[in-house]
């Protein structure tokens, strides 16, 4: 590897020349689009198809800008040298050379006909992958710095030198060394960044994978997960764009401040297509901000909710307990529990979701009530015969379903449901939740009962474990959109589904890690189950986003979803996810030994095999980029106790800082605490970004006993207070744990809890207590007061 200063370094001479080219065209790209967009705008036609087509134009205009805007950072950042003297530059979009110059005019010595290529094209792909050791022809591969569209730095590595070359890290198979050591050691900003231009090895493989089931990414804190699984994203939206940019990618994630964490790579990357969404989002019109209590969290995820809410929409199935009369025609009508029992024994028999079974009831209600009418007024005083015709008895059938009161006295027993208002009622009704959880245990239904709580429109009063449930109750239902659409997207699921078992039955006996070379008939079964069909039968019929359409409607179903976190979901909110995406193209990204939730999986087999059997492939990840050597000991410590069988991932770098604790004294509470953070906020220098994680109980406390003004003072940010179900999957240069032990004792996933707090740091962590330290961390360097930390 060469690095020479900017001033004396030829390469870069060379390397600003493309440069300025490449940027050149970009410009001329954009400024073009800005020109078709402005005259699109302008343009006049008022039909519905001219309406249509200016809007898709529009869109198709706006997102290239996005685009441009997107790549204008780092744009150009590596070339190829191959062994037969072929070069290929790389950059974060394909550009074209247009054969123009600045003016305008033609520059004929422009003999490329790419000037750069989009990292995701094929031909990019051994910048990725091409090591001493597996060159891949690659002669030569180096590593281009900007800023501000001028070239910075050139660092190269020669791959011709044989397995002999081994990086600084001793790996041998780290690629583009330098950029991964500064990406790496860069100062945290609470924004995650993209890594086009240091994707490793291992990583690559993953993002490019070709497989068109399931595909599960297990690896430990810091192995890139979340960082594969966004670029993943890039690469389908790129690879499968015509598909993927009509269905949508959507993206789940543990909360907010995870996602707004994530939220700029895609589009940095200039991708917008895609809907991230926590699972408390997920289902429209419910933003579910409570929180439960972890018994509570446990007992909703699980699968025997399925049967409580089934009973539950049952029983508003109702029979009258006496007959209720109602006045027709001056005469009284009698709605008893025999007429109510038929009709709904009709109802049922459509084996369609409540509501829509409604007017089946209706109608087999109003004939009998009808028939009954009639012989009522219509019996021959005689010999009792109808007299009526039954074209006569119609007419009363017809009449008494225009009867306001006749129809709200038969609907009382079959009514118009809503998910949200069926929850409600449901949780906050000690008798129903006893009727409808035969054999459960008092504890158990304790834990579903809630105090009434006021509730605005936007469901707040919800928890994110209630949207499954919501979720299903929309499917017992039939709750969403109309009629006639979702009989398209049901008969549409079934045929998947019956792909799906063709499929199952296929590769039933392969085995787990199934490879992407699939037999031929099994890639006729994946035609059958492909995105674009499904995607075609969800119509564009309004101007917002795909992502924005998919927001707004519980029955899309996307082309392919990315489940983040995934170890936290429970097997109801497996449910509800797996009705997002019938065709099963997922990739499902997590680690088992960081589940804290009561409900979350520890087994991915034992999710998946109920929805794809075995054909879901697993991959896993190996090398720890967040986390320093130093920290990664004692952490895998606490992996160890977990004893679930993970080893630890390998630390890429070491810094040198080793962790401590601060013990508080007996102080015992909160400002004790707060105090011992302050101290442990002095220790850090420079701080960067700090967070302390806290057990669930010392939340309220600390935040209030962090003085703003003290940071004020020291000239830097108040750090902000996590638990560790808010810190998931986020990232800090300086880590403070609060009371390790009381974050074991907090849950019975204590210890991943523990596991997840102490693996967020990049540079530095930091141990505050006043509880004795569990045994694991017992021998960490304690500091005095005197104490600097050692470094
Ligand atoms: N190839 C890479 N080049 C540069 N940075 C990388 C690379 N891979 C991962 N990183 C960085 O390492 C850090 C950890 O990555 P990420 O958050 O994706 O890990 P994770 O496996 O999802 O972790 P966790 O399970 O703890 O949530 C991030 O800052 C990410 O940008």
């Amino acid at each position: 590897m060469t690095a020479l200063s900017p001033d004396t370094d030829p390469r870069i001479s060379e390397e600003q020349e493309h440069l300025d080219r490449v940027y050149g065209r970009l410009d001329r790209m954009r400024r073009t689009t800005q020109r078709r967009l402005s005259s699109t705008l302008s343009e006049r036609g008022e039909t519905p198809q001219a309406l249509s087509e200016r809007e898709s134009y529009e869109r198709m205009y706006n997102e290239d800008l996005a685009k441009f805007d997107a790549a204008e950072h780092n744009l150009y950042f590596g070339r190829l040298d191959l062994d037969d003297g072929e070069i290929r530059r790389i950059g974060r979009i394909g550009v074209l050379d247009d054969g123009l110059g600045d003016d305008g005019t033609h520059d004929h010595t422009a003999t490329d006909a790419t000037l750069l290529l989009d990292w995701r094209a094929p031909l990019a792909r051994p910048f990725y992958l091409a090591t001493p050791a597996a060159p891949e022809d690659v002669a030569r591969r180096r590593h281009i710095r900007t800023r501000s569209r001028k070239v910075r730095g050139v660092s190269d590595e020669s791959l011709t030198a044989g397995d002999a070359l081994l990086d600084d890290f001793g790996h041998g198979d780290v690629v583009n060394e330098s950029a991964l050591v500064a990406a790496l050691n860069a100062a945290r900003t609470g924004e995650m960044t993209d890594i086009v231009e240091t994707i490793q090895r291992e990583q690559d493989l993953i993002i490019r994978s070709t497989h068109r089931g399931v595909t599960v990414i297990q690896g430990g804190p810091g192995t890139g997960k979340t960082a594969v699984a966004l670029h993943r994203a890039a690469y389908l939206l790129y690879t499968h764009r015509e598909i993927l940019s009509r269905s949508g990618i959507l993206i789940i994630g543990p909360n907010d401040d995870f996602l707004s964490y994530i939220g700029q790579v895609l589009p940095s990357l200039g991708e917008s297509g895609v809907l991230l969404s926590t699972i408390g989002d997920l289902f429209p019109g419910v933003r579910a901000r409570s929180e439960d209590a972890r018994v509570t969290t446990g007992v909703k995820g699980g699968l025997r909710m399925v049967d409580v809410l089934k009973r539950a929409v049952r029983a508003k199935q109702s029979l009258p307990s006496r007959p209720e009369p109602v006045d027709f025609d001056s005469y009284r009508v009698e709605i008893d529990s025999e007429l109510v029992k038929a009709a709904r024994a009709k109802a049922r028999s459509t084996r369609r979701a409540h509501n829509q079974s409604q007017n089946a009831f209706l109608k087999a209600g109003l004939a009998e009530l009808a028939r009954r009418h009639a012989s009522t007024i219509g019996s021959s005083l005689l010999d009792g015969s109808q007299l009526l015709s039954p074209a006569d008895i119609a007419d009363i059938r017809d009449e008494m379903s225009h009867d306001p009161d006749i129809r709200a006295a038969l609907l009382k027993f079959w009514p118009t449901l809503t998910p949200q208002d069926m929850l409600r009622e449901l949780l906050t009704d000690e008798r129903a939740i006893r009727k409808t959880t035969p054999g459960w245990s008092d504890a158990d239904r304790a834990a579903l009962l809630r105090e009434p709580r006021t509730y605005s429109t936007t469901g707040d009063d919800f928890s994110p474990a209630d949207v499954p449930l919501l979720d299903e109750l929309a499917e017992l239902i039939g709750y969403g959109t109309d009629d006639a659409e979702r009989a398209e997207r049901a008969r549409w699921r079934r045929q998947l589904a019956e792909a799906q078992d063709a499929l199952d039955i296929l590769t039933g006996s392969a085995p787990q890690d199934l490879e992407d070379e699939l037999d031929p008939e099994i890639l006729m079964a994946y035609d059958l189950i492909d995105a674009e069909q499904l995607a075609s039968r969800q119509t564009e019929t309004r101007r917002a986003t795909t992502a924005e359409r998919a927001y707004g409607d519980r029955t899309w179903t996307f082309g392919h979803v990315i489940v983040d976190e995934a170890q936290e979901l429970s097997p109801m909110a497996w449910r509800m996810v797996m009705r997002r995406i019938p065709n099963r193209w997922m990739t499902i990204i997590g680690d088992t030994a960081q589940t804290s939730d009561e409900a979350g999986t520890r087994s991915w087999g034992e999710v998946l095999e109920t929805y794809v059997a075995k054909r879901w492939q697993f991959k896993e990840l190996s090398v720890n980029y967040r986390t320093p050597s130093e920290i990664m000991t004692y952490a895998a410590r606490v992996l160890d106790e977990i004893g679930n069988g993970e080893t630890a991932p390998t630390s890429l770098r070491s810094n040198g800082i080793e962790p401590v604790a601060i013990a508080v004294g007996d102080t015992g509470d909160a400002e004790g605490i707060s105090a011992g953070v302050l101290r442990a906020v002095d220790l850090a220098e420079p701080q960067g970004l700090t967070a302390v994680v806290v057990p669930d109980t010392l939340v309220d406390a600390v935040n209030a006993a962090l003085d703003p003004d003290a940071f004020d003072a020291k000239g830097v940010d108040a750090p902000k207070v996590y638990t560790v179900r808010t810190c998931k999957g986020l990232e800090f240069d300086t880590t403070i744990v609060v009371e390790p032990a009381a974050i074991i004792a907090q849950s019975p996933r204590g210890l991943s809890d523990l596991y997840v707090a102490l693996t967020r740091a990049t540079q530095r962590l930091v141990i505050v207590h006043d509880e004795a330290l569990p045994a694991v961390l017992a021998d960490l360097p304690a500091v005095t007061d005197a104490a600097t930390p050692s470094r």
